[in-house]
């Protein structure tokens, strides 16, 4: 469904004498209808840049994407808004919460790319497909009518994954979607993704700084490290037995509770 073949893109430096930064260098891999792909780095390693191109949010500087047999990595950002892959492409970003507009119910939040995207116009149809979405997230009824800053931030969540999910789409692209979530919170979260991954047969480019998340979540990884891959393939194997100095030392640093390197005497 997905092929990125050798993407990169770099940014302009700023400032005299500044250098261009390669933030995606070389980037390929495939990702079936259906799969899940992980993508694993430390900060600034170029996930969310990777990210933000599959989605066509901003330009490419060289190689392809290829969406369903189309060249889409050649369409431009602001082109792509009209593009039958638009609705199929579903981009959730992170700290979800933070990006739902303030003076929009829950509601009118979900309503939004039911109109702009699927098309519906008739508002009981409307109103029915937003009730449909809220249940599949989870999101009781009577939290509709509220307002973000009266939402909690796994409510506001739900709300974000309920508008992706509006145009029916074949792709999610999850940029960190519960790394400002606290941790029972984000579990939840993380077990609505995995249930509504199945449930609507969608495939996910997950992003994340925190493999353990990727462990749980996708059957393939990228680690990246400076805008390259340094290790890609099936996320067992990569996590049992990493091949790289630095995806060894990525999963070194992931803390146990058993793990005596990590215990404290004080
Ligand atoms: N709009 C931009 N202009 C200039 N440089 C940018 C821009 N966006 C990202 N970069 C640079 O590209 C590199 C990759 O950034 P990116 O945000 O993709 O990394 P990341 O792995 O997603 O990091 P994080 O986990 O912190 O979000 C960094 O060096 C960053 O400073």
């Amino acid at each position: 469904m997905l092929k990125v073949s050798r993407l990169t893109k770099s940014f302009k430096g700023r400032g005299w004498r500044a250098n261009d930064v390669l933030a995606v260098d070389d980037v390929s891999f495939e990702l079936a209808r259906g799969g899940s792909l992980g993508v694993v780095g430390e900060s600034g390693s170029g996930k969310s840049t990777l990210a933000r191109m599959v989605s066509r949010l901003i330009e490419i500087t060289g190689g392809g994407i290829e969406f369903d047999g189309s060249d889409i990595g050649a369409v431009s950002p602001s082109s792509f808004v009209r593009r039958p892959e638009r609705r199929k492409i579903q981009h959730v970003f992170q700290d979800t919460g933070e990006n739902l507009t303030p003076h929009l119910t829950a509601r009118a939040a979900i309503a939004d790319p039911i109109r702009r995207l699927a098309g519906l116009t008739d508002e009981r149809q409307i109103r029915h497909k937003v009730d449909t979405l809220a249940t599949s997230v989870a999101l009781s009824p009577e939290l509709l009518n509220r307002y973000p800053h009266q939402l909690s931030g796994g409510q506001k969540a739900r709300v974000g994954i309920a508008r992706a999910l509006a145009s029916a789409p074949d792709l999610l692209i999850l940029d960190e979607p519960t790394a400002a979530l606290d941790v029972s919170v984000q579990a939840a979260i993380l077990k609505l993704l995995h249930h509504l991954r199945s449930e609507f047969g969608l495939a996910y480019l997950f992003i994340s700084h925190d493999i353990e998340v990727v462990r749980l979540m996708c059957e393939d990884v990228i680690i990246m490290r400076l805008g390259r891959v340094v290790e890609q393939g099936p996320t067992r194997q990569i996590l049992e037995s990493p091949q790289s100095d630095y995806g060894r030392a990525l999963l070194e640093a992931v803390p146990r509770l058993n793990d005596r390197r990590h215990a404290s005497s004080a």
